[in-house]
């Protein structure tokens, strides 16, 4: 064991209400949403690729420049309560605000920064209008904050000089103050997703991160703080030196998953996903056809391999700088809700179920012990093939939704399959099974000698 003084605080995974609600809610919304969104991906008449809230640094727009965006920040089509309706009906249980992202302007009128909504033509705390918003349609806040700040002279990438480490003491006091600000403003936040945190000059401040964390969760009792904040005494991210996970989850799986045979090791721990509709954009690109733009199955097939192994996906939008969002996250939105309306009952609430992996989909497990197949992938032989874990016998299996009872064969020693359903759901369909533990049967079958 390595001696730390800014290493993880829990050991294991939090069992508190706040965590279980965290972990609970499964499916959240990101809102990527600043000055980004005005250029959509577009500079000096070039559209760049890149992801669109980065436009500042592929096409090199000095800060004060960017910043003049602000006179433009005027979203006439912003409606807080049609943005909380929308989430509502995808069957969001949370929503992943951007407070600040990289570039600097506060989506809250901050008093320790001139970069913020009050000083636009708009004008409003958009960032109050929907937190209360989401909060009234009964979706949970989470704040994402970026620490690094392109708005900022104090900030550093890295400690060269007392000059730079006496700047940065006052970025860091800034930081506080503006944390402070968020969790005074915005009691009802129920967690901080920290970005922008991967500089040497926060890896060499590892202190501050514990600070920061522990503030806040003096300030707001419950409170979740991702991994991505915290660096240790060494400078170590995410986990640290001793291999303990810093935080109350991982927050490593970005536009990435962990792979449902190899990565299993991430059921020991909170884990949280997020995820973008095209191939890399977070903030509103005017043009999608630049890159893969995901179909809502492919979406959702994210949603239940996080949830299968027991991680919470969070699915990204990016709404227009007028305030409103582009048809096509209407449309995955909807899609998304419909779904999730149908067979939510295998997502929300679940965990990883202790299954192999099958070709056909994945597996959860609900609170009950009630086991769930997902099937996104129906195979030729119309058999689903299911392997328990030693001692764990299929009783039954039933098709959310219509309630038809499966066949479930015994074919060997904790061998099963499945019959597929009369009339095909033409959906991504979940089949609830119900199974025993069954006491040490020694039953019939036995291994070949070889
Ligand atoms: C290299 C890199 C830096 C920052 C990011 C930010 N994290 C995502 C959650 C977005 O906010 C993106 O801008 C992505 C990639």
């Amino acid at each position: 064991e390595i001696p730390l003084k800014y290493g993880a605080t829990n050991d294991g995974k939090r069992q508190d209400p706040a965590m279980q609600k965290f972990r609970d809610n499964r499916l959240g919304a990101f809102i990527h949403w600043g000055l980004y969104a005005i250029p959509g991906g577009e500079w000096n008449g070039k559209v760049y690729g890149g992801a669109a809230e980065w436009l500042k640094s592929w096409a090199k727009v000095p800060a004060d420049e960017w910043l003049k965006l602000m006179d433009q920040w005027n979203p006439t089509k912003f409606d807080a309560k049609k943005w909380a309706k929308m989430a509502k009906e995808m069957g969001a249980k949370y929503v992943k605000i951007t407070t600040k992202h990289h570039e600097g302007f506060c989506l809250w009128p901050s008093k320790y920064s001139k970069y913020t909504v009050a000083n636009t033509p708009y004008k409003k705390d958009v960032l109050g209008e929907m937190v209360k918003a989401y909060n009234d349609e009964g979706i949970d806040v989470h704040f994402y904050f970026s620490v690094m700040d392109w708005s900022h002279p104090d900030y550093r990438y890295s400690i060269k000089s007392e000059e730079d480490s006496i700047a940065f003491s006052r970025f860091l006091e800034f930081t506080d103050n503006q944390l402070k600000e968020l969790a005074t403003r915005y009691p009802t936040v129920k967690d901080f997703w920290f970005d922008g945190t991967w500089d040497a000059s926060i890896k060499k401040n590892g202190w501050w991160t514990a600070h920061a964390e522990q503030m806040l969760k003096e300030m707001l009792p419950g409170v979740t703080i991702n991994s991505r904040l915290r660096a240790d005494d060494n400078g170590k991210r995410h986990f640290d030196s001793n291999g303990r996970l810093m935080g109350d989850y991982e927050s490593g799986y970005e536009r990435r998953l962990p792979d449902p045979v190899k990565d299993l090791k991430v059921t020991q721990w909170d884990w949280e996903a997020c995820m973008t509709i095209p191939e890399n954009q977070w903030g509103y690109h005017k043009d999608w056809s630049l890159s893969y733009v995901k179909t809502p199955i492919e979406v959702i097939d994210r949603i239940v391999h996080a949830v299968s192994m027991g991680g919470n996906m969070v699915v990204n939008f990016g709404p227009q700088a007028d305030g409103d969002f582009r048809p096509e996250e209407k449309a995955l939105a909807t899609a998304i809700g419909k779904w999730m309306h149908r067979y939510g009952e295998a997502v929300y609430a679940c965990d990883y179920a202790g299954f192999d992996k099958q070709d056909w989909g994945y597996y959860t497990r609900g609170k009950n012990g009630e086991v769930y197949m997902i099937v996104f992938n129906q195979p030729y032989s119309e058999r689903l093939v299911v392997k328990t874990p030693k001692g764990i016998s299929v009783e039954k299996a039933a098709l959310l939704g219509t309630g038809e009872e499966m066949n479930v064969v015994e074919t060997a020693r904790n061998e099963y399959n499945i019959s597929i359903p009369e009339k095909s759901p033409d959906e991504p369909y979940v089949i609830r099974l119900k199974v025993r533990a069954a006491k040490g049967t020694k039953g019939i079958y036995r291994d070949a000698l070889t």
